[in-house]
Parts: C-alpha cells; sequence; structure tokens
C-alpha cells in the first residue's frame, strides 16, 4: 500500500506501506542511523522511545530477527523507514522476518523512501519531527510530544542479577541489556533501580558503585532528579553512559544542548585524550554537554568527537566519576572501547580496598 513521510519543512517522501498502519497515522522525530548492521538493537535500545528511524544502509532485514541480539523485552522506536527489505531473514538464527517483528508490535515499517534525500533534509535543516499517512496531505502537524519518554521505558521494580563481588546499582533510565550484561561478564553483582529512587534507599543497598544508564529524551527532563544524582555520584565510584553522562555535566551545573542531527551510528570516531589513541565507537544521542559550561565544574575533558569536537566523556579530577557520550558496550557497533568497563571496576575494587584498609 502506497504511503507518505512527511515531514516537518512541508517535504514528502512516497513509500511503500509494509505493514499496517495504527490510527492510519504515527509521527515522532525523525533521525538517522548510519550503521549498516544492527538493526535489531537499534529498534529495541529503548533510548529510541517516540522517534522514527531512517536507516541509511540501503538493505535493512536481510538477517532478520533472532532471539539473543534484543537489547530490551520489545522495540521501542515509533516507525521503521528503509530503502529496501526482504521478507525472509537469510541467517541461521533468524526467527522473523523484520516486517513480521514489527507487525507484532504494531510498529510501522515504511520501505521504497530515498532516505538519502530524507537525510540530506535532515543534515541542512537539523533534526525535525515527521508524520507516516495514508494520504499525501500532509494536514495538521503534530507538536512535539512533551511527555517524558523515560517513564515508558524504565522499571518501576528493583531487580537483581548475578551474585559477583563487586556490587553495582544500575539507575535504570531505559538501560540496554548490554550494559547490565558487561557488568556481569566481569562478576558483579547489579542490582537495577528506577531511575526515581531516593538516595537513602541507594545508601541502603551499600552499592560499591553506581552506573546511571542511557535513556531516552531530553536529559533537562530529569531536573528534579539531580540533586539526588548529585549525592549519588559524589559518594559512590560512577560511570555514567550517555544520558548518565549529561546528567553528570547537569548536576555539576553544566549545560546540554541539542546537537543539529545527532550521532547515530557504529563508526563515530572519539579521540582518548588519556590513552591518545582513537576509537571508533557506538553512539546514539541527540544531546550533548556544553564544552563552555564544562568550565564552571571541576570536571576535566577526556573524550571528544574527532568530527565535530563535541565533547564524548569526562572525568572528575579529585573523585572516581568517569563518564561517556558513546556507547562503550557496543551492540550495535564496535566493541573497541569496552575497556572503559575494566577502568570502572578497576576504580570501585580501588575505593573499596582504601575503605577496608584505612
Ligand atoms: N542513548 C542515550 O542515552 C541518549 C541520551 C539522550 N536521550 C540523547 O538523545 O542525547
Amino acid at each position: 500500500m502506497k504511503a507518505y513521510l512527511h515531514l516537518a519543512n512541508g517535504k514528502m517522501f512516497e513509500g511503500k506501506l509494509e505493514t499496517e498502519l495504527p490510527n492510519g497515522e504515527v509521527s515522532g522525530e525523525v533521525v538517522f542511523f548510519t550503521g549498516m548492521t544492527g538493526y535489531q538493537e537499534v529498534l529495541t535500545d529503548p533510548s529510541y522511545k517516540n522517534q522514527m528511524i531512517v536507516f541509511t544502509y540501503p538493505l535493512i532485514g536481510n538477517y532478520g530477527i533472532n532471539a539473543t541480539d534484543f537489547e530490551s523485552k520489545k522495540p521501542h522506536v515509533q516507525a521503521v523507514i528503509v530503502y529496501e527489505t526482504r521478507d525472509k531473514g537469510y541467517h541461521y538464527q533468524s526467527q522473523y522476518s523484520l516486517r513480521e517483528y514489527l507487525q507484532a508490535w504494531n510498529i510501522p515499517l515504511l520501505t521504497h523512501i530515498d532516505t538519502r534525500a530524507v537525510v540530506k533534509q535532515i543534515r541542512t535543516e537539523g533534526v525535525m519531527q515527521g508524520k507516516i499517512s495514508l494520504t499525501s496531505e500532509c494536514g495538521k502537524f503534530v507538536k512535539e510530544q512533551q511527555e517524558q519518554p523515560i517513564q515508558k521505558v524504565a522499571i518501576s521494580q528493583i531487580e537483581t542479577y548475578g551474585d559477583g563481588s563487586e556490587h553495582i546499582v544500575l539507575v535504570d533510565f531505559g538501560y540496554k541489556k548490554s550494559i547490565l550484561q558487561s557488568l556481569l561478564e566481569r562478576e558483579c553483582k547489579v542490582t537495577v533501580v528506577p531511575y526515581n529512587t531516593s538516595f537513602e534507599t541507594i545508601q541502603a543497598l551499600e552499592p560499591d558503585g553506581i552506573l546511571l544508564s542511557n535513556g531516552p529524551g531530553d536529559p533537562k527532563q530529569l531536573m528534579p532528579q539531580l540533586s539526588t544524582i548529585r549525592k549519588m555520584i559524589d559518594h559512590y565510584p560512577t560511570l555514567a553512559i550517555c544520558l548518565g553522562h549529561q546528567l553528570v555535566a547537569l548536576a555539576y551545573g553544566a549545560d546540554t544542548e541539542k546537537l543539529r542531527f545527532g550521532h547515530r551510528g557504529a563508526n563515530q570516531p572519539v579521540y582518548d585524550s588519556v590513552k591518545k589513541k582513537v576509537f571508533m565507537t557506538s553512539q546514539n544521542h541527540g544531546y550533548v554537554v556544553n564544552k563552555e559550561s564544562l568550565a564552571h565544574t571541576p570536571f576535566v575533558i577526556r573524550f571528544t568527537n574527532v568530527n565535530d569536537q563535541s565533547v564524548e566523556g569526562m572525568f572528575h579530577p579529585t573523585k572516581p566519576i568517569l563518564s561517556v557520550q558513546y556507547h562503550p558496550e557496543a551492540h550495535p557497533g564496535p566493541s573497541d572501547t569496552t575497556s572503559i568497563f575494566d577502568e570502572f571496576l578497576q576504580t570501585v575494587k580501588n575505593v573499596r580496598r582504601e575503605k577496608v584498609y584505612a
């Protein structure tokens, strides 16, 4: 069936709808992902809540959907926009085709869209709202959603995993399974807590370290949480990833801002000023920490994006706080920066030893 992608700047693209279109139309922020593989991880990464994803690689779905590459229990994207797909997964582990999977979750799949042309619009005019509908009439454009997406993707009850020696509290703003997995692989006991858990509850859990997770939306929506976050990170060794990193900056009085069209892909080059090397990283973010505003905090910028010089991570010079804007857990994309987890756990162990033998 014919369907149309309308962008908020008035541009329209005709495509083919491969699934049903619940309520006759769907809208959301239109963003693009540049990785050649990893669509299953992208669809199930909670940070993409409310967004319509344009995949720039022209063939998406060729290896199907398998039972292991999910980053959470369900897909969170608002819609999927591609040039071409396959209605069969050509991989021995494939259980469903991309279309079957999206149809089962009522997520529209729009194909035969000139994705290069859509990306050019976003790159020149900046990220914008879009709408998929069955008519070529654009109609009334829905305003950007104001609701807080974190409530929709984060857990509401404490969960525990593993029984290792280091106890990490993972504060959940919409965590990816690979972050939890990275801790479990390093023999941690992990308690996942809802994002609005009080400092007293966290203290009662007696963690050895804190991990602030990734998550959807504007970090400034979490302003009411900042004083608790500040207490947590000042008390315990902390690793903060993506949204977590932005929250660390905000908790210390720095500022965040929206990037023109975000970094979403599997080959974002990042310079590490400690190791003096460039690493290829996996990324998915639309917001970024404002560099100038960090000057009013004690933080030292450690990681910088080589493409646009934006802040990709920082550390506190005297407290054990490390934060990264990119995704060291990968999935999708390169695992070149997984050593960040080793660094974090080494810090956690050192701090514990100092406490015990002080
Ligand atoms: N993956 C993330 O944690 C994304 C953080 C934030 N929602 C952003 O878009 O910048």
